[in-house]
């Protein structure tokens, strides 16, 4: 049976609500070209893991499809951290760069805070340079994370206004977890964070009216974790061996019995995932606004 057909929560539809994130992006593109300003964005990938080679590939593809420039650098997993770091100083230093991503995981021996606090913050569209947290946290304008950032655009097209919503998290990584715990907090909601050591997950998740789930393991989180109506959103991207001994996608969230007790659910694939490369787009543009308003405000003087 297909997940339509098993559903009774309605489906986020992550693709449709991309697509209206890009379409807008590339107004805003041609709208700066207009004033001789090409974004540009570099992504880094270091390494031969199957699935970074794909999402790098579909960053390059969807940046040029709204009109930002995008560069490629590929290295094989013997890059040293030194070279690495030796190539965001020059990204850094390019004005044609507006935006730097290093695709992540990176390999064991390159330390991944090094190198993440080695892009300039105004230039780094990933939103995980600390100055960024740091103003995320404060609830700042910074450069958000574009995964957490995207969970957030779909709860809110799906919800309207979050303020004084309970919202669960369950997961504490610095790429979801946290940051989106954050954004929550800046919607006014009331936020939970469940973790491996939180005790009666399932209790206390059961009293969200919003769950977004980040474990990266399988189909964890099922009915028993949901209460009726809640807005469920699965970030978790796995690939699991069926019987035919074909693999298929599944998320984090049980779809098949969340589906019978959530209003809403995001798919997996076709929900977070779209969203994620979207929202970097968005902040590719946000970031070249940025420098150049301040390159304009530093000819003033
Ligand atoms: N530097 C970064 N590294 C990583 C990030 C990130 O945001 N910045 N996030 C993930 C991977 N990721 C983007 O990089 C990403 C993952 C999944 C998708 C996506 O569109 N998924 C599809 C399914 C695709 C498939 O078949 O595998 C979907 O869910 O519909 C986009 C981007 C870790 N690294
Ligand atoms: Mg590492």
């Amino acid at each position: 049976m297909s997940a339509q057909e098993t559903t009774a929560a309605t489906l986020i539809d992550g693709r449709a609500c991309a697509e209206r994130v890009l379409a807008d992006v590339e107004r805003q593109s041609q709208a700066l070209r207009q004033e001789g300003i090409t974004p540009g964005l570099a992504v880094v990938l270091v390494g031969e893991d199957p699935a970074s080679q794909v999402y790098v590939r579909n960053k390059m593809r969807k940046a040029e499809a709204v009109g930002i420039r995008s560069f490629e650098y590929r290295f094989d997993d013997t890059l040293k951290q030194a070279e690495l770091l030796t190539l965001l100083a020059k990204l850094n230093a390019d004005p044609e760069i507006n935006g730097i991503l290093v695709q992540l995981p990176l390999p064991a021996t390159i330390d991944e805070h090094a190198v993440l606090q080695a892009i300039d913050p105004r230039k780094d569209v990933d939103g995980f340079h600390v100055e960024n947290v740091g103003g995320l946290i404060q609830g700042r304008d910074a450069l958000a994370p574009c995964t957490p950032t995207g969970c957030l655009q779909l709860l809110k097209q799906q919800c309207g206004d979050l303020a004084g919503k309970h919202a669960v998290v369950i997961g504490r990584s610095n790429i979801v977890g946290k940051p989106m715990a954050a954004l929550l907090l800046a919607e006014h909601c009331s936020v939970s964070v469940i973790h491996s050591r939180s005790v009666a997950p399932e209790a206390l998740a059961r009293q969200a009216d919003i769950v977004v789930v980040a474990v990266g393991r399988p189909e964890m989180v099922d009915a028993r974790w949901i209460k009726p109506g809640a807005v469920v959103i699965d970030v978790g991207i796995n690939r699991r061996q069926q019987h035919d001994g074909k693999t298929r996608l599944v998320g984090d969230v049980d779809f098949a019995s969340v589906a019978l007790i959530a209003s809403a659910i995001t798919p997996v694939p076709g929900g977070v995932g779209p969203m994620t490369i979207a929202l970097l787009m968005h902040n590719t543009l946000k970031a070249t606004r940025l420098q150049h308003a301040s390159a304009e405000s530093l000819a003033l003087f």
